[in-house]
């Protein structure tokens, strides 16, 4: 296999829709201090993956390599997203992926720590819940995990991996970090990601009301 066994075409067209969807994401507020990072499965062994490092509000395509799912950096020198495994085993695992993205926005980050102690983010009743892919009412209920904060990315992408085999899931909190959420293509992927951000904030909003 050369550096080259993937479309660079294709990954051009991908590497244009993450910038795109990046810099409205940051605008928002969502990836301060270069944080968050994002994705899109190129083939069946390949994702074109920002770089680590980079300012998430000022991508360009020098910004987005390509990795092959066991994180592997292909045809460059810079060093993929430090997350890049949790994109990844998404995409070996479920074919049907084709975005990841992951975000640090406020509310993400406040709810994570909030409900850590309870290990999940209950939802309830939402109309949009219906954005989730699937669902088809709000008469129903999500629990959105929130897994602990470490460094060591393969035991982490092992817990995800753990609670895949018994929960069908469109994303994840992590503890005092952010969110990852996915989908079969960016725009599902990102409604999946406005989906979770909007509910987090009904949520913090109602706990401050009860609270107050
Ligand atoms: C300063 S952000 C700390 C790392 C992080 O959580 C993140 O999302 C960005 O990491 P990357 O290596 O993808 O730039
Ligand atoms: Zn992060």
């Amino acid at each position: 296999m050369n550096a080259l066994s993937y479309d660079s075409h294709r990954l051009r067209e991908l590497a244009g829709e993450i910038i795109i969807n990046v810099r409205e994401l940051s605008s928002l507020g969502w990836t301060p201090a270069t944080s968050s990072n994002f994705s899109r499965r190129l083939d069946d062994r390949h994702a074109a993956i920002t770089v680590s490092g980079r300012d998430k509000g000022r991508l360009n395509e020098a910004d987005i390599m390509v990795v092959d799912f066991d994180g592997k950096a292909m045809g460059s020198d810079h060093r993929p997203s430090a997350e890049t495994l949790l994109h990844t085993q998404l995409y070996r695992r479920f074919p049907e992926i084709g975005c990841v993205l992951h975000t640090h926005s406020p509310n993400q980050t406040i709810a994570s720590r909030l409900y850590a102690g309870a290990g999940h983010v209950h939802l309830e009743g939402y109309e949009l819940l219906k954005a989730f892919a699937g669902n088809t009412t709000h008469e129903m209920a999500i629990d959105v995990p929130v897994f602990a904060n470490t460094q060591d990315m393969p035991t982490l992408a092992a817990q995800v991996d753990a609670l895949l085999d018994r929960q069908c899931l469109w994303g994840y909190l992590i503890d005092g970090h952010g969110l990852y959420a996915w989908g079969r293509d960016m725009a599902e992927a990102r409604r999946h990601l406005e989906a979770f951000e909007f509910l987090f904030h009904c949520e913090l909003e109602l706990r401050k009301l009860h609270t107050a």
